[in-house]
């Protein structure tokens, strides 16, 4: 320092050297105010106003975790292109984004430093502008962008076949389906009337939307949040011509597959009652018809709470004729077509529950809103595990479930595998508070990706009789917490987020809602529905309020020593 204070003496004058102390105090003065800036706004965004012991109960770790990353997520296919048994021939593979080697250092303070400074900007324009922008500032708090574990080759679901992939490869222990086949392959396929012929190569930029979905799909989560290919895809299954709608057998309500020309599929749930209509409090549960706008809601909902474990879902207005009775090859169900007295369009379809003339699906005179979801990988090439929840309804008018009548029923639970380790009961305990916020009690099954065995995430399938009641809410969805009083920290804290004001969960809904198609016919959760999540909310925070009071180990930490609204400097 010496040397350079004789160097600056020596050669440049002394207002020269004014002007470079000033700028020094400039300089350290501009981050002192950040720091400043940084504190004041992660603190207020991380602490709810009216609990002053919450604070206390957020156990504050003083090391920065350093095995934690977070993954590229702008091309997920290209970490698929094949296992790579070195880390040398990762050079081999130049799809693979150079994003996603910047990414290894995510988790670090810089990269703290970097979200909180734009939480500074994000903040200052909560309150100030309306709707999105407070959208925009909650999914880029540190609690929606928390360091992951660095993804591995059998990390990801599929993967792309490449030609430099050695035949031999095959006999090994490795038992996995290679996703793709080489690209020589492609041209080799027959082709179905109106299906575009296949063009797909290893290179993403090649894949359409769906494909890139399924070959984004990970042990931990089902689509990464900042993916742009999943703007792709809600517009892909918006407007895509449909080439076939069939039938979908398989669970007991009218559901519809749909094709599209670039051989992606849909699930397709129509309207069957007006969209306000309160679930009759005389029907049971499993008696209540599934609503589109449920299936919809609940993807923003699940995704909102940080969970990225359903789908992605849209609404879409269908002409039941033309895109359905006109194209569809299954005769049963066209002929299940009718016109009402009124004139307008209906079919009915088979199924065990309300597939009758009594129940039929009818146009305007001949649209349809219907819900539809991104089709997962075909079970030939990812099966899936359907497994029995524990806390499953009797489905019986008259019995009661073990877990009705035994409080002490969560000591066995948690003493039997899969929920004897890993994070399996703190995820059947956030599908609890999706489901609870919801008011679905339906939720018997969930499945998992077979690939992953029991590290994995659960799939929250069917949400069809979510959104049924708003003026009621349903205790008993939430006896898994109740009874377990066992949560993750980053699900409790990103709760205790959505019910500050800035980031009521309602307005944030509000918000996710109107991006999609159907909001133009009509919002797809009346205010009522909205407000009841905030009821449900504080009811949730509550419920773990009692349970903090009463036991220890309600925490299941998984922010590995990274607490972002404690430390946001990280040291
Ligand atoms: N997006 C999807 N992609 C692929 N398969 C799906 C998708 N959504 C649901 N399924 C499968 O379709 C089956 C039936 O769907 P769903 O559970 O929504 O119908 P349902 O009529 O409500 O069933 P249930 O009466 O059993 O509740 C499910 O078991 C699930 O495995
Ligand atoms: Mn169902």
């Amino acid at each position: 320092e010496q040397r350079l204070s004789f160097m600056v003496k020596h050669y440049w004058g002394p207002a020269t050297r004014s002007i470079y102390l000033g700028l020094t105090c400039l300089f350290l003065a501009l981050h002192l105010l950040l720091a400043f800036f940084c504190l004041s706004v992660l603190q207020t965004a991380c602490i709810p106003p009216t609990s002053s012991s919450s604070s206390s109960s957020i156990p504050r770790a003083d090391t920065q975790n350093n095995q934690f990353f977070s993954h590229s997520s702008s091309a997920p296919a290209s970490w698929l292109l094949k296992k790579l048994p070195t880390s040398s021939q990762n050079e081999e593979h130049p799809t693979q984004p150079a994003e996603a080697k910047n990414h290894q250092a995510k988790g670090s303070v810089s990269d703290v430093m970097d979200k909180a400074k734009k939480l500074i900007d994000a903040g200052k324009q909560t309150g100030k502008v309306k709707g999105g922008s407070k959208l925009d500032a909650l999914f880029k708090h540190p609690l929606y962008n928390l360091p992951r574990p660095e993804l591995q080759d059998d990390d990801w679901l599929l993967r792309v076949r490449t030609n430099e992939d050695p035949q031999e490869k095959k006999s090994d222990n490795d038992q996995e389906e290679d996703y793709l086949p080489k690209d020589s392959d492609w041209d080799s396929g027959s082709h179905e009337e109106g299906y575009e012929k296949v063009t797909w190569t290893s290179d993403v930029e090649t894949h359409p939307p769906w494909l890139r979905f399924h070959l984004g799909i990970s042990r931990w989560e089902l689509y990464n949040r900042t993916d742009h290919n999943l703007v792709q895809l809600t517009e892909y299954l918006a407007t895509q011509r449909i080439l076939g709608a069939v039938q979908k057998t398989g669970g007991t309500q009218l559901k519809l597959l749909l094709s599209f020309p670039n051989h992606g599929q849909a699930l397709l749930k129509p309207m069957k009652q007006s969209r306000d209509a309160e679930t009759d409090v005389n029907l049971f549960y499993f008696s209540d018809f599934e609503r589109h706008n449920a299936e919809i809601s609940a993807f923003h909902l699940d995704r909102l709470l940080g969970f990225n474990r359903i789908p992605p879902v849209i609404g879409r207005l269908i002409n039941a004729t033309s895109e359905i009775k006109d194209i569809t090859t299954d005769h049963k169900l066209s002929k299940t077509f009718f016109k009402s007295p009124a004139g307008n369009v209906c079919f009915y379809g088979h199924c065990e529950y309300y597939c009758s003339t009594e129940h039929p699906v009818c146009g305007k005179p001949d649209g349809v809103e219907a819900s539809l979801a991104a089709m997962l990988p075909d079970l030939t090439l990812a099966p899936r595990r359907s497994w029995r929840s524990p806390w499953r309804r009797s489905y019986s008018r008259t019995k009661l479930a073990q877990w009705e009548k035994d409080p002490e029923y969560c000591n066995s639970v948690k003493q039997t595998a899969p929920y004897n380790q890993g994070t399996r009961l703190v995820d059947l305990i956030d599908m609890t508070i999706l489901d609870f916020l919801m008011s679905n009690m339906d939720r018997h099954h969930y499945e998992t990706f077979e690939k992953f065995g029991n590290d994995t995430f659960l799939l929250h399938l069917d949400n069809g009789r979510g959104f049924g009641r708003h003026s009621q809410d349903e205790p008993s969805i939430l006896a898994p917490l109740k009874q377990c009083c066992r949560i993750r920290h980053s699900t409790l804290l990103r709760l205790r987020l959505l019910s500050v004001p800035d980031f009521r969960l309602s307005d944030m809904m509000r918000d996710c809602l109107t991006q999609d198609p159907l909001t133009a016919v009509a919002p797809l959760l009346s205010e009522p529905h909205l407000a009841a999540l905030d009821r449900r909310l504080a009811t949730i925070l509550k419920v773990v309020q009692t349970c903090q009071e009463k036991h220890k180990d309600v925490l299941y930490e998984d922010l590995g020593g990274y607490d972002p609204c404690s430390r946001p400097y990280g040291k």
